[in-house]
């Protein structure tokens, strides 16, 4: 798809510097660089490297398209996550989110130097993090649009809910499953209401799009209700997720030993076990979770990592004690990694066959987009409502534990019970198929002629024009 007109346009992207953030956006990157459009990935140095040594499904290094700026940033307190928290958000990197503001005069230096190199200098910037994008309003041939992280439907269940949750336009089926929404209560403190409110007071006027990664077949009416909605100053909106590779190709890439181990299991027989990179869960919840999977008799993948700091690649692994014997006990049958695990390629391999998560957007996109049911366990911020779009919208998955018992200790028995259900039943079966039958529609819409496929092309062709 090699353009011959790549310098009438340049694309700046700037993700909030936190993993399901930054990750969204470098596959982007990737996208918007396979039409031949030079792509500029602006981040603080630590998590510019981050974003690039765990991605996965392909090769950073070897496209030449990408040009990554690393900013420092001013000294920021780097607290270890407390297992203890009854609220599970990450406050630990509320810092580095507070000290990131100050990319905003490096940002707008940087903004104007490549707008002398390009007829249009087009800037895509995580919602989140609006402030530091908010002069491009002063360089001529610049304009924005805003990336949204999150489900469209979490997205436009908050403004509904913003709006005083109006009835009347809205089909009786859609408003059946808004009428599920869980509480926001417990979800995000106070401290990141503000900070993303100064985000939205920052959002450029002038804002020319929407961009989502996400896909009509998994959220068109909420899609069509959003481009309907009066939010981010733009009613322009494209939709052209997955942004993640659908296949996966990890050439002259070491492979991660679990991977290995799953080649020797039988078809969706193994339960992956892990909960992003914001959860960091205590030792109470680690014993139960231990206790639950052994005794659902399953074969399991159990990723037991805190969440990554605001010094991502600094603080000690902590070791869970777990219950006498155990790890001996599911020698052959589990395997529990202690750091990041390739989650994508776990997901694409045949043996897995389903997915306990924490439902944050990116693993939703991920499990959805290989056909792999989940069984949702929402930690914070839009987990408990992409869990709603998971179990009632799609059927895709189930609840281990509702939102409503958050503050309740989920014990061994809720565990095992929904590995039994997911992995061996006639339900988990019935799951797994419509998970696959999604997956199926997903895949076709990012191939030539598919939905995503189109707004993507429509994108670039728009960019360019
Ligand atoms: O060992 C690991 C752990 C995570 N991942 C990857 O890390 C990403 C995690 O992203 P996500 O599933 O979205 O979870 P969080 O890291 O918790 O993401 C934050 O950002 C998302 C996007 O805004 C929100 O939807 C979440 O609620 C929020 O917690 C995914 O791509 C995973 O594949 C790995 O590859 N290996």
């Amino acid at each position: 798809m090699a353009d011959q007109e790549t310098h009438r346009v340049s694309v700046v992207v700037v993700p909030l510097p936190g993993q399901g953030h930054l990750n969204q956006l470098l596959h982007l990157s990737r996208l918007i660089s396979s039409y031949g459009v030079p792509v500029h990935y602006v981040a603080p140095a630590a998590h510019t490297r981050q974003a690039k040594a765990r991605v996965q499904g392909w090769d950073p290094l070897a496209v030449s398209n990408i040009h990554f700026h690393e900013f420092s940033l001013p000294s920021y307190e780097t607290p270890p996550p407390n297992p203890n928290d009854p609220m599970k958000f990450p406050s630990q990197i509320i810092p580095l989110f507070n000290a990131s503001l100050k990319l905003r005069e490096p940002i707008y230096a940087l903004l104007r130097s490549l707008s002398s190199t390009t007829r249009r200098l087009v800037v895509i910037h995580d919602s989140v993090i609006s402030y530091v994008i908010q002069d491009v309003r002063l360089v001529p041939n610049a304009e924005s649009y805003c990336f949204h992280s999150i489900s469209a439907f979490t997205l436009y269940a908050s403004i509904w809910e913003q709006e005083g949750k109006p009835r009347a336009l809205l089909e009786p089926e859609l408003l059946g499953i808004l009428d599920y929404l869980p509480s926001n209560d417990g979800c995000i403190p106070e401290e990141v209401i503000e900070f993303v409110k100064l985000q939205m007071d920052s959002m450029p006027n002038t804002s020319s799009g929407n961009l989502y990664n996400s896909c009509r077949a998994i959220e068109g009416p909420f899609l069509d209700l959003l481009a309907k909605a009066k939010h981010a100053f733009s009613d322009r909106q494209w939709v052209i997720g997955p942004f993640n590779p659908v296949v996966i190709t990890n050439e002259g890439k070491k492979r991660h030993y679990c991977l290995d181990w799953l080649d020797k299991q039988a078809s969706n027989s193994v339960i992956f076990v892990s909960f992003g990179s914001t959860t960091t869960i205590s030792d109470e919840t680690a014993m139960e979770i231990a206790i639950g999977l052994e005794k659902s008799e399953q074969k399991f993948i159990w990723v037991l990592r805190d969440a990554d700091t605001g010094a991502v690649f600094e603080g000690e692994i902590r070791r869970v004690q777990f219950p006498e014997g155990f790890e001996e006990r599911i020698e052959g049958r589990g395997i529990i990694v202690r750091d990041w695990a390739p989650q994508l390629d776990i997901l694409g391999h045949s043996s897995t066959g389903g997915f306990m998560s924490h439902c944050g957007w990116n693993s939703c996109m991920e499990s959805i987009s290989m056909g792999v049911p989940m069984a949702a366990w929402p930690m914070h911020s839009d987990q408990p409502r992409n869990a709603v779009l998971i179990e009632k919208v799609h059927k895709i998955g189930l609840l281990v534990r509702d939102w409503s018992q958050r503050d309740e200790l989920v014990t061994s028995t809720a565990v095992e019970n929904a590995v039994r259900r997911l992995m061996d039943s006639a339900e988990g079966k019935e799951t797994r198929q419509r998970a696959q039958e999604l997956s199926k529609l997903v895949k076709e819409s990012v191939m030539e002629g598919g939905a995503s496929r189109l707004e993507m092309d429509s994108f670039i062709a728009h960019i360019r024009r």
